[in-house]
């Protein structure tokens, strides 16, 4: 007998998790600059709030209250040693981006992170850095966490980055702050440009030719108040779900729709998918939106080349969505997907695989052959692998099937502290 079990579609609006990406830099701008500045709406998941405990212990204000940060700092040159390790758990962005900064301060840092972040790989900032002059030591000559940084009498270099990664730029572009000289760095495609687009907010000023971004040494952040837009990578889930649950229709409110980001409206609008975009309008430089998503039948997608690095971080959501598609997908030129949080290649394939849906590992990325009538089995469970976006793509296949189980969905705070919760409104058919 076929399993005509459904879980009720998704209907209502919800306002997504707050950006990463922006709230780590407002959080790491404003310390910078000497006074007060507020982050309204910002993100307060474990990744963020290991930013702010960063600069705590060097002797700033960082205060969290309701849906903002208030930050009093004594400016770079009241910044203190820290007195004990800087720990960043599980944050990638706090780890290169810190490195970049303690780099161009004189202090001494000692920095580690989670088992996860001891594993990613450090020297694509720390061998730049080093060029620069920092004196920076770690792990397996520099390439692992922890490291130590003696920062400070810094020159600006100009740097070709082998990866596109807007880690690697930012960390060379705040180090440039503090150099002498001009630092230059071009990145072989575009990465999110959050930190060229902040900068300028914050009073430092930067030059972005293309795929190059400038700095001079020697400028000053000054004090802001910044708003926080929605997280397009955290709306991913919820793009995908509504287009996959029959009969949803959702609305996502002031979501931050930068170019350098929206990879995965592109994508999945080639797949088929019903997306309507309201009421744009731009929020202290970054542009936002409503984004209304309805269900629709999927077509396969092929993604590679200079989109990866717009979508990187949903590609795990969208192999979801390709599960559901007519005809195979593929995904090529991904291979920094090995090295993030989790290698999302294998653990993105190890929960399809566990679900019977057929696919191919490659080198640098995968394929999934669709099917808009896959029927899931029940009855399995699924891993996060101690990874917040396999976790949150494994659970939307619960969303489609009876006892699909996702193990170890609390890392999940990470970056989206209410994920589960907010899924569950949908299901309701609530708005909040
Ligand atoms: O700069 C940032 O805020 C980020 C850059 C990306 O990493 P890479 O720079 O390693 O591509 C992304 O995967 C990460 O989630 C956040
Ligand atoms: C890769 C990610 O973050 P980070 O590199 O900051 O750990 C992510 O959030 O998907």
């Amino acid at each position: 007998m076929s399993d005509i079990w459904r879980k009720p579609m998704l209907k209502g609006t919800i306002a997504v998790a707050s950006d990463k990406s922006i709230t780590h830099r407002a959080i790491m701008f404003s310390s910078l600059a000497q006074g007060q500045s507020i982050i309204s709406n910002p993100l307060m998941g474990d990744d963020n709030i290991s930013t702010c405990k960063a600069f705590q212990a060097m002797g700033v204000d960082v205060q969290l209250v309701h849906n903002a940060i208030i930050i009093n700092s004594p400016g770079v040159d009241g910044l203190r040693e820290a007195e004990d390790v800087l720990d960043f758990g599980n944050s990638g962005t706090t780890t290169r981006l810190m490195l970049g900064i303690l780099s161009g301060l004189p202090l001494f840092s000692v920095i580690t992170g989670d088992q996860y972040l001891r594993k990613r790989p450090m020297m694509r900032v720390i061998d730049p850095l080093r060029q620069m002059g920092a004196r920076i030591d770690g792990r397996d000559g520099g390439r692992l966490l922890p490291a130590s940084v003696r920062g400070g009498d810094l020159q600006g270099i100009t740097y070709h980055s082998p990866v596109a990664s807007a880690q690697v730029k930012s960390a060379l572009v705040l180090a440039g702050i503090f150099a002498r000289g001009t630092t230059v760095v071009s990145e072989p495609e575009i990465s999110r440009d959050h930190t060229e687009r902040m900068l300028p907010f914050y009073g430092v000023g930067v030059k972005v030719e293309g795929k190059t971004v400038s700095v001079t040494g020697g400028q000053r952040f000054e004090p802001r108040n910044m708003e926080v837009p929605g997280d397009i990578s955290s709306a991913a889930f919820f793009l995908v779900a509504a287009s996959v649950v029959p009969g949803s229709q959702v609305t996502l409110s002031n979501v931050g729709i930068n170019p350098t980001r929206t990879g995965v409206l592109d994508i999945l609008q080639q797949m088929g998918a019903d997306i309507r975009l309201e009421n744009q309008r731009l929020v202290c430089g970054e542009p936002v939106c409503d984004i209304v998503i309805t269900h629709a039948p999927l077509e396969a997608a092929h993604i590679f080349g200079e989109m990866v690095p717009r979508l990187i971080d949903e590609i795990p959501a969208l192999a979801v969505a390709m599960c559901f598609a007519r005809g195979k997908s593929i995904v090529k030129d991904a291979k920094e997907l090995r090295v993030k949080e989790t290698d999302r290649i294998v653990t993105t394939l190890a929960n399809l695989k566990a679900l019977g849906v057929e696919v191919e590992e490659y080198e640098d990325g995968f394929a999934v052959t669709g099917n808009p009538d896959f029927q899931l089995p029940s009855g399995v469970t699924l891993d996060s692998y101690g990874d917040h976006r396999i976790g949150m793509s494994a659970y939307l296949f619960s969303l489609l099937q009876r006892n699909i189980i996702v193990d170890g969905m609390e890392c999940v705070s990470v970056s989206f502290p209410n994920f589960q919760k907010f899924l569950a409104q949908l299901q309701r058919g609530g708005d909040q």
